[in-house]
């Protein structure tokens, strides 16, 4: 099929555009998270490609900052590692200009509020316009802020996407949610991004809660890192799933850069396969497939994903609670 061009001139649909593609094949979106920089950027515009390669619907390409409040340890690592290396918007756009055209999927960019102010924010949309980016999440940014950055963002053809978390009151819920561009991000769990052992058994609910109000996709995250978590997550009902630090822990942790991009494509391989993935062919009715046929088996020698030991030292402190728009 041709790809359809946005007026910047690169063929990724807009994030909208691709639920509705992904809707009508009854698929949920696979959206890794990484860092840009982490541990090189020659290596994050390779880890965009192989991420394709795996079938990654959406990326999220996070901006490394200097004070990431919201980000637990790996991402802060990530942050901290890109940074060190002299990682700029400047060198991250330069980056993707010549990346993203041979995308399939459309960026999210992910950045803190504060870090769009120091560049003016028309300046930095029409950057983010330049490299072909279709989305922008800033998770600190008030929702009268986010309609600021609307008006420019619009204007670029960049979609902004919208977190509503577990304490986040109902009607700012539904201000949030209507507000939203692209999909509504359902932050899984209170806290600071981080690999956690086990889902929020509330996701269920406040996920029926957001559906009973908006027919926008909704994809979740925070705390997701096994293709056990990732079935879990699509069998309850979302449209996508958000997995960061533990990519981010293969890639950016790993031995070398190569290891590091074998051990994120065997990785994001690993939860794309746990995800629904045909669509049922039109002249075959639902009822002629075995009623047990599992959606999708996990390869049998797959090791579940495991956890690092130290995990609970990413459960939040008490009083930084993740207090969202
Ligand atoms: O790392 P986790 O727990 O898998 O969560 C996704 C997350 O990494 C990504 O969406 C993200 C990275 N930094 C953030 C800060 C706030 C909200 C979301 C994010």
């Amino acid at each position: 099929m041709e790809p359809s061009f946005s007026l910047s001139g690169f063929p990724a649909s807009s994030i909208s555009e691709t639920f509705i593609k992904l809707r009508k094949q009854g698929k949920v979106a696979l959206i890794p998270y990484i860092t840009a920089g982490d541990p090189d950027l020659s290596t994050t515009a390779e880890a965009l490609k192989v991420l394709d390669s795996c079938g990654s619907d959406i990326v999220e390409l996070g901006l490394p900052y200097s004070d990431p409040v919201l980000d637990g340890p790996v991402i802060q690592g990530a942050s901290a590692r890109a940074l060190a290396n002299g990682t700029t918007l400047e060198s991250i756009i330069f980056m993707l200009k010549e990346v993203v055209p041979q995308l399939s999927y459309p960026i999210l960019l992910f950045t803190y509020y504060k870090a769009i102010l120091e560049h003016g924010i028309s300046k930095f949309m029409a950057a983010l316009n330049d490299a072909g980016v279709r989305g922008l999440l800033v998770p600190d940014a008030l929702l009268h802020e986010t309609e600021t950055l609307k008006e420019e963002a619009t204007k670029n053809e960049i979609e902004i996407v919208l977190l509503t978390t577990p304490i986040t009151p109902k009607e700012e819920m539904k201000r949030i949610v209507e507000s939203a561009e692209g999909f509504v991000y359902l932050v899984s769990s209170v806290g600071v991004t981080g690999a956690r052992a086990t889902l929020n058994p509330d996701v269920p609910l406040l996920l029926q809660e957001i559906k009973e109000v908006t027919s926008k996709p909704v994809a979740v995250g925070f705390g997701i890192s096994t293709p056990e978590h990732v079935k879990q997550i699509a069998e309850w009902g979302a449209d996508g799933v958000i997995v960061g630090s533990a990519m981010v822990k293969r890639l950016g942790e790993s031995k070398s850069p190569e290891e590091g991009l074998k051990e994120l494509e065997t990785f994001a391989r690993s939860l794309k396969v746990a995800l629904p993935s045909e669509q049922l062919p039109k002249d075959k009715p639902t009822e002629q497939l075995p009623k047990d046929k599992p959606t999708e088996q996990l390869p049998k020698d797959l090791p579940s994903e495991q956890l690092p030991e130290d995990l609970p030292s990413e459960q939040l402190p008490k009083d930084q609670l993740l207090v969202l728009a």
